[in-house]
């Protein structure tokens, strides 16, 4: 087990600073700023293509960057030593695992490597999957190598754990075994873990922070309540001209439901309702949304094919 360093002020384990990565013409990273807090799970949302994956690489100093800076552990990521290496661990939605070995032959030459093993800590994950010690990788499903990847990946003991999209193809037991062994390996363990999903049920419930990238940018940092605590949901009898009413500020979303004008607005009170009904909305409620309407909002007014483009915020 790792003994967790204490939380100090300041204390990042990684940031980044205008971190730029770009493939001919193309940005994927967009001089990114943005820090990651000792301790917690991290989750990375954006649509597709927003840069997670290019992060992650460049993070894990698989990717050199094409301008800008990333510190991991306190170190350049291009430049991250084996020992340093070492504390980190990693997943990607591929699950690679030499296929011509057995299972147990993977365990035995990871828990060689890794001084932090915990065999009460891969268990945990690998009893919920019907596998035999003696499979070979490439005999075992996709979910059931996801497993095994997984196992591994929390018994490493990591004071760094990255995860890109971890439980896709995961079936709903397996993933939620998966989840609760991340949720142990944050609090008892102190791992610090960024993970990148598009599933905001999982996100609401292990997240601690919210980091939302659209086009290689931060466009938002918070804890995912506070992140939901600043979007309201207007409903307004009749359609609201759309035009009009995208211009309103802090409009994320419009949709046109039975008859009536839905519209998410983040970091607008109680006034937002005389802005509407100026432009003649007459019955109006206004009610709290979830995290994962909340993050399609912020996501859709700058999507490929939105309706409108509405302005950008600038991220909290
Ligand atoms: N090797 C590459 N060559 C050219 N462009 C690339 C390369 N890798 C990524 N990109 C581009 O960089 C952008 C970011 O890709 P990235 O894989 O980081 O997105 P993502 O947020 O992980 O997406 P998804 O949710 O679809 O997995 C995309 O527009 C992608 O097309």
């Amino acid at each position: 087990m790792n003994v967790p360093l204490p939380l100090a002020a300041g204390d990042n384990l990684i940031a980044t600073d205008a971190l730029t990565l770009q493939f001919k013409g193309k940005l994927a990273l967009d001089h990114l700023t943005m820090t990651v807090a000792r301790g917690g799970i991290h989750a990375v949302v954006g649509a597709n293509g927003a840069g997670k994956s290019s992060l992650f690489r460049v993070l894990l100093g698989f990717q050199a960057a094409t301008s800008g800076s990333a510190r991991v552990l306190g170190c350049d990521s291009e430049h991250l030593t084996p020992a340093l290496r070492g504390r980190i661990g990693f997943v990607n939605d591929e699950h690679t695992l030499p296929p011509w070995m057995r299972v147990d032959e993977v365990t035995a030459l990871q828990r060689k490597l890794y001084p932090a093993w915990s065999d009460q800590r891969y268990h945990a994950v690998l009893r919920h999957f019907n596998l035999q010690p003696a499979h070979r990788v490439a005999e075992l499903s996709r979910g059931e190598r996801a497993g095994v990847s997984l196992a591994l990946a929390l018994a490493q003991g990591p004071e760094l754990l990255i995860l890109d999209e971890p439980t896709l193809g995961l079936d709903v037991v397996a993933k939620r075994v998966f989840l609760t062994a991340l949720m142990d390996s944050s609090y008892h363990d102190g791992a610090t873990i960024l993970y990148c999903s598009h599933q905001m049920d999982e996100i609401e419930r292990v997240a601690d922070q919210l980091i939302i990238l659209e086009r290689g940018r931060l466009l938002h940092a918070s804890a995912p309540d506070d992140f939901c605590a600043r979007m309201r949901l207007w409903v307004a009898e009749g359609e609201l001209r759309a035009p009009d009413l995208a211009a309103l500020p802090g409009v994320l979303q419009i949709e046109h439901i039975d008859g009536c004008t839905h519209v998410v607005v983040f970091d607008e009170g109680e006034h937002f309702a005389t802005r509407l009904r100026r432009l003649g909305a007459d019955s109006l409620h206004q009610m709290p949304i979830g995290l994962d309407r909340a993050v399609n909002a912020m996501l859709s007014r700058n999507h490929a094919g939105s309706a409108f483009p509405l302005p950008v915020a600038q991220p909290a």
